[in-house]
């Protein structure tokens, strides 16, 4: 008979679980210990949870107002702030060049991989999440002439019909004057129905409908927002997701497709049976997709077709949404600032909708326009990218060792003071208008170094491909809006909510609407 020591003896009689649970607690806390003392990051100052896991960026992010605590973060430890084990955010707006910049030409983080469609076990890149640069370019190149500014006549075009429809339907809901008139209009639901009924029409050459329905009916809006806020999440711990929408078994069950794929791929294969047509005067998206699959055979096969036109949609409506409520809620929030720009409209003599060249010509609209997207950047999370092999040396003089996540805080390095000056907390469009005392000179200085600081729609090779587009609609329904209709808060001295998953996003903003002047209602009837 062998007798075993006492050690043995006990160790033998624990139950099997917890010499497991005990090697798991040993394994997490090594592991969240080497994270702590991270070569290279260590010295940075940042959260103290933030140093040990990306958990806690994980559950800030759900929360929905990571936007506001880095902006907190970095009035409270500087310009360079350590948001997790191996991750950095930077808000100095001289950072946007060697973080974002062509010279660089970083790759992204893997956050991006939360974006990509599983297929026959292999991740899909989109535009937007490919992770490498040369996949990008190579998958980039195929397009990048569809979003130039030669079609921008024919975006016009459209964005004229859009806004129309955009204009009677606000008219019949909101404005009659017996059946509506005083009911409050959440803006940003109505903004977000004319972006996406604009999109789906330069893509597909037909609207979405929800203009005409008035409401999610199809449940699209409603699923992209999910899908924004599992994104946003995820991205910030990539492995989750392989627990979750990416597990094998899940995606063994089938997973289930979504209604902007499913219209999506509908309209795709009714383009490619011929049962569908781009609209005879004007090219759709759709169209050029296919060209450049027939001109890039090798690069553009049916599931990068399918990518780049989710793309479209994704990229194009949550983000102008929120840019023309955010105007919205700061010009009405400001009474001389909306006196302003309605004397500016006024006086322009515009003929509705209004057309983009005009708008262009309008300063004040066009200050207004900006400081809107200084204040409030509708892409709310870090642009992250990954430092390459090289390591980087960031212009506050830390050097990143390769490997490391670094991110641009555009909602920090917005309201920069020696660039913006004390009052950069303050929405104030006069910053962009040329002072009493300034000359030319001085003024156009003064504004291309406050240009440089802004990054609302990316920067360098990654930064946004639909910018004119978004141009055109916020440049044409900004003062089409102003021009006719007196918005008013609601409910005054309620705040809306405002939620960052992705893109930052307006609740419960309501305004009411009334004509301004009875005679333009009457003097727009064809339109209405
Ligand atoms: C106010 C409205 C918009 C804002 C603020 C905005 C902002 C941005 C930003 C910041 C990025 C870069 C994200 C990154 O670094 O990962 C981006 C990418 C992109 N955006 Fe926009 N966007 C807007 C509207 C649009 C519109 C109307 C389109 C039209 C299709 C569009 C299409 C795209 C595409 C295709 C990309 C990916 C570009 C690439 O990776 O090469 N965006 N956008």
């Amino acid at each position: 008979m062998s007798v075993g020591s006492p050690l043995a003896d006990a160790i033998s009689s624990l139950p099997l679980w917890l010499p497991i649970l005990l090697l798991t607690c040993v394994a997490v806390s090594t592991r969240l210990v080497l994270n702590y003392f991270s070569p290279g990051v260590q010295s940075i100052p940042g959260p103290f949870l933030a140093r040990f896991s990306d958990l806690w960026r994980l559950t800030l992010a759900y929360g929905g107002h990571s936007h506001l605590k880095m902006m907190q973060l970095h009035e409270q430890y500087g310009d360079v702030v350590r948001i997790g084990p191996n991750t950095i955010s930077v808000s100095d707006p001289r950072a946007i060049e060697p973080i974002l910049g062509f010279k660089t030409n970083l790759n992204k983080s893997k956050a991006v991989v939360s974006m990509m469609n599983v297929y026959k076990g292999k991740l899909i890149p989109m535009l937007i999440s490919a992770i490498d640069s040369k996949t990008h370019a190579t998958i980039k190149r195929p397009i990048a002439q569809a979003f130039s500014q030669t079609s921008m006549s024919s975006w016009e075009t459209v964005a004229d019909e859009v806004i129309a429809r955009f204009v009677h339907r606000v008219d019949e809901e909101f404005c009659h004057q017996e059946k509506s008139l005083g009911k409050p209009c959440p803006i940003n639901d109505w903004f977000q129905f004319f972006a996406m009924d604009f999109i789906s029409t330069i893509t597909f050459s037909q609207p979405f409908g929800f203009l005409t329905k008035g409401y999610d009916f199809n449940g699209m809006i409603s699923s992209l927002e999910k899908m924004m806020t599992y994104i946003a999440t995820v991205g910030n711990m990539p492995w989750v997701d392989f627990l979750l929408l990416k597990n094998p078994i899940f995606l063994m069950l089938g997973s289930t497709s979504s209604p902007l794929v499913t219209f999506d791929g509908e309209r795709i294969k009714n383009r490619a049976r011929g049962l569908e047509k781009s609209h005879p005067e004007r090219k759709d998206f759709l169209s050029r997709f296919f060209e450049a699959k027939e001109a890039y055979p090798n690069v553009v096969d049916d599931m990068l077709l399918a990518a780049y036109a989710n793309t479209n949609i994704l990229a194009a409506s949550d983000t102008t949404a929120a840019s023309l409520s955010s105007i919205v809620y700061y010009v009405v929030g400001n009474p001389e600032v909306l006196k302003r720009l309605q004397q500016e409209i006024d006086q322009a003599k515009l003929s509705y909708p209004v057309q983009f060249k005009t708008a262009q010509t309008l300063p004040y609209l066009d200050a207004v326009i900006k400081e809107a997207h200084r204040m409030f950047v509708p892409g709310g999370l870090e642009q992250e990218r990954e430092v390459g092999s090289a390591g980087l040396q960031l212009p506050t003089g830390e050097n990143l060792p390769p490997g490391t996540v670094v991110g641009y805080s555009a909602w920090a390095g917005h309201r920069n003071k020696l660039l913006f000056g004390k009052d950069a907390n303050v929405f104030d469009p006069d910053r962009w208008l040329q002072k009493d005392n300034e000359t030319n000179e001085e003024h156009n200085v003064r504004v291309r170094k406050m240009h440089r600081g802004i990054s609302t729609f990316g920067f360098g090779p990654r930064a946004c491909l639909g910018k004119n587009i978004a141009m055109i609609e916020i440049y044409k329904l900004t003062p089409t809006f102003f021009g006719l209709f007196a918005p008013e808060m609601a409910h005054p001295g309620k705040e809306p909510r405002v939620h960052c998953h992705l893109t930052v996003r307006f609740h419960d903003f309501d305004i009411t609407l009334k004509w301004r002047k009875p005679e333009l209602r009457e003097k727009l009837q064809p339109l209405l």
